[in-house]
């Protein structure tokens, strides 16, 4: 009845844990974030960055896109090892920062959480207050290694990169229909940012289409008849805290892999609220995976997301980058 399969058990951890010198702290404000708490909650940031003296730059995001390029022009000009760099935003945003220091290895990176879902944050840094995470980064204590997550698309050029997870089907769906509607930000007016999400998740359980997939986790190869989803997760949330892979850790040099497949639809939905505690995985339509690379092909397209930003489409590989990102 468990189809919980554990092929892979998580390897020694690679926490590192020490100080660090840093001279100079960049911040990378997502002012759209959230859509627009983030700029509320940086005005009470910078307050308290000022109060303490701080030596800081920020500087703000004009559009999507941005921030990759801030960070890659920041690491350019300034010496590596006496900087941080800190996102102000929700995950999209730390998924460009982080995508912007793929060739900057040695700077760490922080994340003030100010969006709607900050799955990040319940991973990495586990602190939801942004004032509480700012004084937290200020400390550097809490400096440690951290896996990324690789992938590379078909249709795209170059190796990119995710912190949190990277979804194909159902989960890329609700992301995308999440981030382009209009309760969203409704919903985040009144701090319920994470509810668009389970709106989501009820507006397309009845229009969509599972497919047939091809999947190779190292060197096993599956196939999956009408597969809901495939998510491929260095840490247990996503969409707003969805605990989608129970058991994903972001420093044990492994992915690991959530396929939902053969469920019918009034099912899934009876179901779904379970995923918020991790308890989906009991069903036998759910089948869970551990590797450091894994492919996905189909026979049609289909979309998939990094991080909860839409991304492109199957065929994808993805690779694990064991330790690679100094997070504080
Ligand atoms: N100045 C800007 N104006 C509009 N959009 C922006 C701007 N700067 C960045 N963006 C885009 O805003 C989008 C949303 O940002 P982000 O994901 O950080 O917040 P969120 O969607 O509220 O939070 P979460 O992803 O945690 O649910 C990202 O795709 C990013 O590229």
């Amino acid at each position: 009845m468990v189809v919980v399969e554990r092929f892979r058990s998580h390897k020694k951890q690679n926490w590192a844990g020490k100080r660090m010198n840093i001279k100079k702290f960049y911040f990378i404000v997502n002012k759209s974030a959230g859509n627009g708490k983030a700029g509320s909650f940086w005005y009470r940031l910078r307050k308290r960055l000022d109060e303490r003296g701080i030596n800081y730059i920020a500087v703000d995001t004009h559009c999507p896109g941005h921030a990759e390029k801030l960070a890659i022009d920041i690491c350019r000009t300034e010496k590596n090892d006496e900087i941080a760099l800190v996102a102000v935003g929700g995950d999209g945003t730390i998924h460009e920062v982080i995508n912007g220091l793929s060739d900057f290895p040695g700077v760490p990176v922080g994340f003030l959480p100010a969006g709607s879902g900050n799955d990040f944050a319940r991973g990495f840094t586990h602190e939801s207050d942004p004032l509480m995470a700012l004084d937290k980064i200020l400390s550097t204590i809490n400096l440690a290694t951290y896996d990324m997550g690789a992938y590379r698309l078909a249709e795209s050029v170059g190796l990119r990169t995710f912190a949190s997870t990277f979804g194909i089907g159902f989960d890329a769906e609700v992301s995308r229909v999440t981030n382009e509607s209009s309760y969203k930000r409704w919903l985040n007016k009144i701090k319920l940012g994470r509810v668009a999400y389970i709106v989501s998740v009820v507006r397309l359980v009845f229009s969509y289409v599972p497919q047939d997939i091809e999947l190779v986790v190292d060197e096993r190869k599956m196939s999956f008849n009408r597969t809901w989803l495939v998510a491929v997760s260095n840490i247990p949330f996503m969409g707003g805290g969805m605990m989608v892979n129970p058991s994903a850790r972001p420093n044990d040099g492994l992915l690991d892999v959530c396929v939902v497949h053969n469920m019918n639809r009034f099912k899934l939905l009876v179901l779904f609220p379970l995923i918020y505690g991790g308890k989906h995985i009991r069903y036998k339509e759910v089948k869970i995976l551990r590797g450091e690379k894994i492919t996905v092909t189909s026979r049609h397209p289909i979309t998939a997301h990094a991080d909860g930003e839409i991304v492109g489409s199957t065929p994808v590989s993805i690779t694990v980058q064991p330790g690679i990102r100094k997070v504080i």
